[in-house]
């Protein structure tokens, strides 16, 4: 067949070789681990070499010294001109369904900064080499998805983040930015000088995201009165744990706000889930795996007067991407864990000694930030990320607030540049 003898088979002997100046841009982000930062970093390597050979099943690129393999089906599939890609609005044209899955080019060219491919249709396909290093399999795995800060209850206090302020958070989209900036580096921020009321609670709220509608209620406003069947309406101590791990998608953000307390205790606890995953990862990778894993049911049954309620949500404690092994989302809450029955007696055994050394990791002590929650002090949590809970308290304690859809939250970064 004519196509197959423009294959080039093998490397070396038909292998062509171009060269050009550019060095390879990757995406901002880094995962920093305690001063660590050789995990998930990605470095921009200086190099003025790039070459590039047709292999039997993939094209192999070599750019700013980074050595990446592309599908030619991908390529095929990848391409932004006119016809098969609307910039407009930033969707595919083409119609993955019509690619035959044995393509490859015929014809192959390069120059400084662009590839350009043509199809055997004669179609021509050009690629911006910094976008393929950026958009590579390879050039991936090796950054972060979220820039990330993590942090024992010393690293928080010493990085001093500072609390947003009421008037100019509202108004100022800057102040929103730095605001929003540091919550994704840390999973936790602060709004100060908001008025003491629900509405202000959920202006600020607003101001971020759309506010995630839940059985609790919109805007929700409760105390120590058993109003619902769950334990944090009363006045006892709660562990840490993350809210709502009983829903298939546990609500990314969670807001607190004490309108008032008349009594003592009540100090809210905050631990970064993500600080004591990698402590596990970094001790005892097999239990990190484990977690990631096991897929565990969490139940909320309620069954009172006014309320009936039968939530289910499944999922590993710890839930990573396949190609990074990122941490995205922990969901860790031992009084809304159901019965395990997804595995066999030997996995669980092995699951429950994971679970004891997170659990260890999350409870010690130097990992503990404790905080007393003022009116006019907003408190915003990432609870895919942070463990909150709060110490028992009397007296009268009135809490309001809401949880938010993290896509908004994270549209909202994106939208003010950031990376999220
Ligand atoms: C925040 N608000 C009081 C409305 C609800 C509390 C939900 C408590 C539940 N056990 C969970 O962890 O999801
Ligand atoms: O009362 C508190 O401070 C928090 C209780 C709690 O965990 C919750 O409402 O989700
Ligand atoms: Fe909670």
């Amino acid at each position: 067949m004519a196509l197959t003898r423009m294959f080039v088979r093998g490397v070396g002997c038909l292998q062509s070789v171009s060269r050009c100046h550019t060095q390879v841009v990757f995406p901002v982000g880094h995962i920093q681990i305690l001063g660590d930062t050789r995990r998930w970093q990605h470095t921009a390597p200086q190099s003025t070499n790039c070459n590039w050979q047709l292999r039997e099943d993939c094209f192999e690129l070599n750019y700013g010294g980074l050595v990446m393999h592309f599908d030619y089906v991908w390529l095929r599939d990848h391409c932004r001109s006119a016809s098969c890609y609307n910039s407009k609005t930033n969707q595919r044209n083409l119609d993955t369904a019509n690619v035959e899955l044995t393509i490859r080019p015929v014809k192959t060219r390069m120059d400084e900064e662009t590839l350009f491919l043509t199809w055997p249709d004669g179609h021509v396909t050009r690629y911006n080499l910094a976008w393929l290093a950026q958009n590579s399999y390879e050039g991936q795995k090796q950054s972060a998805m979220q820039p990330r800060i993590l942090w024992n209850s010393d690293i928080y206090t010493n990085a001093k983040a500072p609390a947003a302020n009421w008037e100019k958070f509202m108004s100022c989209n800057e102040e929103l930015k730095k605001f929003l900036k540091s919550f994704l580096l840390y999973g936790i921020a602060f709004v100060e000088g908001v008025p003491a009321t629900l509405e202000a609670t959920e202006m600020a709220s607003q101001r971020i995201s759309l506010i995630r509608e839940t059985m609790y209620g919109r805007m929700w406003s409760f105390t120590s009165d058993f109003s619902r069947g769950d334990t944090a309406y009363t006045k006892l101590a709660l562990d840490r744990h993350t809210d709502t791990s009983y829903f298939q998608e546990p609500c990314g953000i969670q807001i607190f706000h004490c309108l008032r307390h008349e009594g003592t205790g009540g100090r809210t606890l905050l631990v970064d889930g993500f600080y004591a995953a990698d402590k596990v990862l970094q001790k005892t990778p097999e239990n990190f795996d484990l977690l990631t894993r096991v897929p565990i049911k969490h139940e909320y049954i309620e069954n009172t007067s006014g309320h009936r309620n039968h939530m289910i949500g499944i999922g590993p404690v710890l839930n990573v991407y396949p190609w990074n092994n990122e941490v995205y989302m922990i969901r860790y809450n031992n009084y809304d864990r159901a019965v395990i029955n997804t595995v066999s007696h030997d996995v669980v055994q092995s699951w429950y000694k994971a679970h004891r050394e997170l659990t260890t990791e999350l409870r010690k002590p130097e990992n503990e930030l404790w905080v007393k929650l003022k009116p006019g002090k907003v408190l915003f949590i990432d609870n895919w990320r942070v463990l909150h809970g709060r110490e028992s308290f009397t007296g009268l304690r009135q809490l309001c607030g809401c949880y938010l859809t993290r896509d908004d939250v994270l549209n909202t970064a994106r939208s003010l540049g950031l990376q999220a």
